[in-house]
């Protein structure tokens, strides 16, 4: 564990705690000096490096500020999760390895055949062929060496052997040839494959609930599964193929070491077990060690996409934000470094280890031929074409060893990637349920929703009616639960408590895609999408064939975008993203509009806004709030902190931690007397000033 002092010069919490450094089995951990052990957490087992997150204690945890200067001190990033993966560790040792091995070779045979069933065959069939041909040219050899050291003129010896010499060379020909075809066929496979497995990601991270982003294991499990294990899917099929020529390689020179002599056959093995073990405890302590540091490698990537980002320029500029950044950045970055550094130095003394080892057998091997040799057991031909198998014997185990390796390293990775898929699977709600095709009313009943890891309910038993013609409001404080009721409104949350009828059915029990379909939603948390102004309005609509609704233009007018727009260098074709040539770029507002006309192209039955004009200016807000006036043909959900704007509302419903404290118009409510009248005469006090 790194003592050495920070990169701005201060001592490590090794130095300055008093708590004792505590050895485990898996490495050095930070015991604080009174805090309580915490030896009976489960520490999962053969840690590589002594990767065990440091553990803030109790005073540092109330003081966030403590361990401030310390670069080992990142009580942030000491977050346990992975220990969450504590199953992992158990399933990385040798013999898991190789009882899993069939399954992995499996499900990497079955995905490349998913994709192209002729370049699966091609790749593998031609690498088993080109394979027969070593087996062919090493018994060629072998006669050619017969008849070389045979006795007689050396015209006649090499007359005699021509016949296998051209064999040897027709088998090497065939051998390359066939590598060449079967290596186009494998290299055919990779982009295949790996459009298959992206869509899948994304066809995935699109379709889980929304809930699932609240989650941070799913956070991470899905930078995972994008980070690595999704372009690992090519590798395993890749490390297969390689497995597969590799062994048949193997196979083919042991043909040919039997036929020569079966003795030298167990040799064989003996000098490939300590390569092969090595080489499996290399791969897993590497992935173990990235499971220990993936908390900080995202926050590593979150810093480093804050520090080289348009969207952030110009708050790190204007806060000076550059120093606290790289300071952050540095801190992060010196622990990582430490990680990696141990990292490689366990690595290379696992290597030291298992290469003496394997170079001991190597020599135990050649000792045995010679022994072999000498005692004339084997003639000199037949010795000198064993050397020539035990070489290439050597590379094809070399070669499996390797493939074996990387594909149980890649596997590892290639499971986070189906592990994720599973659990996106898992938090995907299934399609069916009845349609729906609208809506008379909505009603809310005793609706409460509670985020994960956390105690207070965000809306707390909430009941209220939304009827179609309607216009109604949320109103309440900063952190009242408007958001999250809307949200539960639009179907993008489950309650956890009540439920939610339209027109008298459960929408549990209704299809969630249609019901989807007759919302639209104006987000508080709208994205600036990096497309033309056009998409930018119709991407919520954008396979809309009919008429219902309406055009671009009326939609981009309503929302008094459509002067801003016919502006542009390309009117509505204009790139609205600045990173890409001939892109353009507008103001808050002026995108706040863009969104306004997004949410009106999409023609929801019903319409939430969120904040809908809190970029806008005075005239375009005014003129949005009287588009969002009642219309017959659908309902209208406003929430808002300008509360000049749902004086008209046919229903105003005042939330406050939670729960429905007030509802009624706004004459009711400001004759009542009540926290709507409090805010009303506070905003209204600023004018009347
Ligand atoms: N994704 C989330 N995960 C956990 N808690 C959340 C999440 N979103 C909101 N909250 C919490 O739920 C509560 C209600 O938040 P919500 O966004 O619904 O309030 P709001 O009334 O819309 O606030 P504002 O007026 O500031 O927009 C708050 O305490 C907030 O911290």
């Amino acid at each position: 564990m790194a003592k050495e002092a920070g990169p701005d010069g201060t001592r490590s919490r090794f130095g300055l705690g008093g708590g004792a450094v505590e050895p485990t089995r898996t490495g050095v951990r930070q015991r604080a000096a009174g805090a309580a052990d915490d030896s009976a957490e489960p520490v999962p087992g053969d840690d590589p490096g002594g990767e065990q997150p440091d553990r803030p204690t109790t005073a540092e945890r109330d003081d966030p500020t403590a361990r401030q200067d310390d670069p080992a001190a990142l009580p942030e990033l000491a977050d346990p999760g992975w220990f969450h993966h504590g199953a992992t560790f158990a399933e990385t040792s040798f013999w898991s390895v190789a009882r899993r091995l069939p399954a992995i070779i499996r499900e990497a045979v079955a995905l490349a055949w998913g994709v192209s069933r002729t370049d699966t065959l091609a790749a593998i069939g031609l690498n088993i062929l080109a394979g027969i041909m070593i087996t062919f040219g090493l018994l060629a050899t072998s006669t050619v060496l017969r008849e070389l050291f045979a006795s007689g003129p050396t015209p006649d010896r090499v007359r005699s052997a021509a016949p296998g010499l051209a064999v040897a060379a027709l088998a090497v020909m065939a051998k390359g040839g066939l590598t060449i075809a079967a290596g186009w066929a494998q290299a055919r496979l990779a982009p295949q494959i790996n459009y298959r497995v992206e869509l899948r990601l994304f066809e995935a991270t699109t379709s889980v609930d929304l809930a699932a982003f609240d989650d941070a294991g799913f956070a991470e499990e899905m930078d995972r599964a994008r980070d690595r294990g999704m372009t690992e899917a090519a590798s395993i099929v890749d490390d297969t193929v390689n497995l597969i020529t590799g062994v048949v390689g193997v196979i083919a020179t042991a043909a040919a070491v039997t036929v020569i002599q079966p003795l030298l056959l167990p040799c064989l093995l003996v000098a490939a077990v300590p390569s092969a073990v090595t080489a499996i405890r290399i791969a897993r302590r590497e992935y173990v060690a990235l499971l220990a540091r993936i908390t900080r490698r995202r926050r590593m990537w979150m810093l480093a996409t804050l520090m080289a980002n348009r969207l952030t320029a110009v708050e790190v500029r204007t806060y000076q934000m550059r120093g606290f950044l790289l300071g952050e950045y540095r801190r992060v970055m010196t622990m990582e470094t430490a990680a990696q550094l141990r990292l490689v130095r366990s690595q290379t003394s696992t290597r030291v280890g298992g290469g003496s080892i394997a170079g001991l057998a190597t020599f135990a091997v050649y000792a045995v031929l010679g022994w072999l040799l000498l005692a004339g057991v084997v003639p000199l031909a037949a010795a000198a074409t064993a050397m020539l198998a035990l070489q290439a014997a050597r590379t094809s185990l070399g070669n499996t060893i390797h493939a074996t390796n990387s594909l149980y390293e890649d596997a590892l990775y290639y499971r986070d990637f189906l592990t994720f898929l599973d659990r996106a699977d898992s938090r995907t709600r299934s399609s069916g349920g009845d349609p729906v095709a609208g809506f008379e009313e909505i009603r809310v009943e005793e609706v409460s929703l509670s985020y994960p890891d956390t105690d207070e309910p965000a809306v707390d038993q909430v009941s209220l009616t939304v009827r179609r013609g309607e216009v109604i409001a949320l109103v309440g404080e900063n952190g009242s639960g408007k958001t999250t009721l809307a949200k539960l409104l639009a179907g993008l949350y489950q309650p956890t408590g009540g439920t939610i009828r339209w027109d008298g059915v459960d929408v549990a029990t209704l299809d969630a895609g249609s019901l989807g379909a007759n919302v639209a939603v104006l987000s508080q948390d709208w994205w600036r999408f990096p497309f033309t102004a056009r998409q930018n309005i119709t991407i919520g609509r954008y396979d809309r064939t009919d008429e219902a609704g309406p055009t671009v233009v009326d939609a981009a007018k309503a929302a008094t975008a459509h002067e801003m727009v016919t502006g542009l260098p390309h009117g509505y074709d204009t790139l609205l993203d600045r990173s890409f040539k001939d892109g353009h770029d507008l103001s808050g507002g002026q995108w706040q509009r863009l969104v306004a006309a997004r949410g009106l192209y999409r023609h929801g039955q019903l319409l939430i806004c969120d904040e809908p004009s809190a970029a806008l200016d005075a005239r375009a807000e005014h003129a949005l709030f009287q588009r969002l006036r009642r219309q017959p043909d659908r309902a209208v959900v406003l929430i808002t902190h300008r509360l000049a704007n749902v004086r008209h509302a046919d229903r105003i419903y005042v939330l406050r931690d939670g729960k429905l404290i007030e509802e009624g118009t706004h004459d009711q409510l400001v004759e009542t007397g009540g926290l709507y009248r409090e805010l009303f005469e506070l905003q209204a006090s600023g004018y009347a000033e």
